[in-house]
């Protein structure tokens, strides 16, 4: 085949895209106006310390997997991982602490001794879960919304049929407080809304989906760090022969007659059959396409929440510590309505620390710990961040200190910081926003932007901020459906 393709963006998804194309025969290059690939998903060196940039879980790892298989390779000898026998290690300001281990039973058995919540609503809770999986998953998570053979069929029709049990017309909230007893055990489950940057007090209870990922299927960690997923699927694409050109941001998308034409990247034009945008969809039409036609409904969409980051070397070792940690606010609902109703930070943040050197011993000094510490905060409005971020990272401080029986500050060697602003600037996202629009309306999934252009032919999209939505998962998901709608 002697038709050629280009991706705009090497985010996730565009390398999935990028592989998927080329094993078709595609000839493909990849314009990147970082000089690195991988987007969102990429690493830093601060001092003796690595750190993984952005996304720190790993769920579903055969979508990795199917990559290499497509491309006839075996995947164990690209990529390893394995799987966590504890997804998360959960913190309370009253003392209690619980592991979230991965074997269910145990989990369960944690849950009614230390928060004396009963092990059968957990088995009950995480059997909804699933069950909200295998009606919803093979419609939105592994087909095209815009297209009408998705809603023809039995799998469909089944679903339909389900709609109120699987949560639609309820909070996610609601549901949980319907779940459990224990307010502590609400709050973790609420938490999952955060996956997709969502308020769990607006979004509907069909969210509480992903916690099936986490524990009935796992979390995972890869052998070399999350940034392996970047490098492995990198090298790939490469031994396929895809071309990629670092430092060149595209800037526009040339069309002509409603056929996307090719490219234009400094001051050249580069021509192709196919253009695959992984740019965040929302920058894309204010930039690359402003001289199309709008969809106006979709770019006015409400976004997901963004995120505050300081990057903390640590010099010290906390045993009680692992991989994924959470040390939640005593006040989820008031800290909820300061990310998405008022633009502000609480002052009592729930504080996620992610360590990878607990699994990955070299990404720090011996004794030490590289902590990714973490909170949910609203997408960039204009706000004052210098100052937020200087009285937020007290605010964090205060919590670790008051959580952990410790001083954090002296321990902190080295530090490098991401928020909204940065995060927009390093990856193009619309306003930060670590996961396109939000999911906190019960439409939001027929809100996305489809994976490919219905106004301009041989244009097609894939990535977080387009259908099936944001997370590594959903991203390589995106690059499937798209590829699967382009013949070869
Ligand atoms: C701090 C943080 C934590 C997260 N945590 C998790 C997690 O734990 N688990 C999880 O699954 N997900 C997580 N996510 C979300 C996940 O990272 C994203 O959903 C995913 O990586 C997005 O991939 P993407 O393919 O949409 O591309 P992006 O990563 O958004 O990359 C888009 C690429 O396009 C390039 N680009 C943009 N404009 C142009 C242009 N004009 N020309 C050329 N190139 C251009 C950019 O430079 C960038 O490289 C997190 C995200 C962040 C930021």
């Amino acid at each position: 085949m002697n038709q050629k393709a280009i991706i705009i963006g090497s985010g996730i998804a565009g390398l999935a895209a990028a592989i998927r194309l080329s094993v078709k025969g595609y000839k493909v290059q990849v314009f990147e106006s970082n000089s690195y690939p991988g987007g969102k998903l990429s690493e830093m060196q601060i001092g003796g310390y690595r750190f993984d940039a952005g996304p720190s879980l790993f769920t579903l790892p055969e979508q990795v997997e199917e990559l290499f298989l497509l491309a006839g390779r075996k995947p164990a000898d690209h990529f390893q991982y394995s799987k966590l026998d504890v997804a998360c290690h959960y913190f309370w300001e009253d003392g209690k602490s619980i592991k979230a281990y991965g074997d269910l039973h145990q989990f369960a058995e944690e849950v009614e001794t230390k928060l004396g919540e009963p092990a059968e609503n957990v088995k009950k809770a995480l059997k909804n879960s699933a069950y909200i999986y295998e009606h919803l998953a093979p419609l939105f998570m592994h087909r095209s919304l815009h297209q009408w053979n998705t809603w023809i069929n039995p799998t469909a029709l089944k679903s339909y049929l389900k709609m109120g049990k699987l949560g639609i017309f309820t909070t996610m909230n609601d549901a949980n407080e319907r779940l459990f007893n224990q307010p502590k055990m609400v709050q973790l489950f609420n938490r999952y809304a955060t996956y997709n940057g969502s308020n769990p007090y607006q979004t509907p209870a069909t969210l509480n989906i992903i916690p099936h990922l986490e524990f009935n299927i796992g979390a995972f960690f890869p052998k070399k760090g999350m940034h392996d997923i970047t490098q492995s699927l990198y090298k790939l694409a490469v031994d396929l022969g895809v071309v990629f050109h670092f430092n060149s941001k595209v800037e526009e998308i040339l069309v002509e007659k409603n056929i996307a034409k090719g490219v234009l990247v400094n001051n050249t034009k580069i021509h192709a059959d196919l253009i695959i945008n992984n740019m965040d969809m929302v920058n894309a039409y204010k930039s690359i396409l402003k001289n199309q036609k709008q969809p106006t409904k979709l770019l006015d969409q409400p976004k997901s929440s963004s995120a505050l980051i300081l990057y903390w070397g640590i010099k010290r070792f906390f045993p009680e510590l692992g991989l994924h940690n959470i040390l939640f606010s005593e006040d989820y609902k008031t800290e909820f309505d300061h990310i998405f109703n008022k633009g502000s930070i609480y002052h009592d943040p729930t504080v996620y620390v992610n360590i990878t050197s607990v699994c990955k011993e070299d990404d720090a000094p011996n004794g030490c710990m590289n902590w990714f510490t973490m909170i949910n905060v609203s997408n960039n409005q204009g706000q004052n961040w210098d100052k937020l971020i200087e009285e937020a990272r007290s605010s964090i401080i205060a919590k670790i200190n008051r959580v952990l029986n410790t001083d954090i500050e002296p321990l902190i060697e080295v530090e490098e910081i991401l928020e909204p602003r940065t995060i927009e600037s390093k990856t193009s996202s619309a306003n930060g926003a670590l996961y396109g629009n939000s999911s906190n309306n019960r439409y939001a999934a027929f809100l996305r932007h489809a994976n490919y252009s219905s106004e301009i032919k041989n244009l097609y999209f894939c990535g977080g901020s387009v259908h099936p939505g944001g997370g590594i998962p959903l991203c390589l998901l995106s690059a499937k459906i798209m590829s699967e709608m382009i013949e070869g």
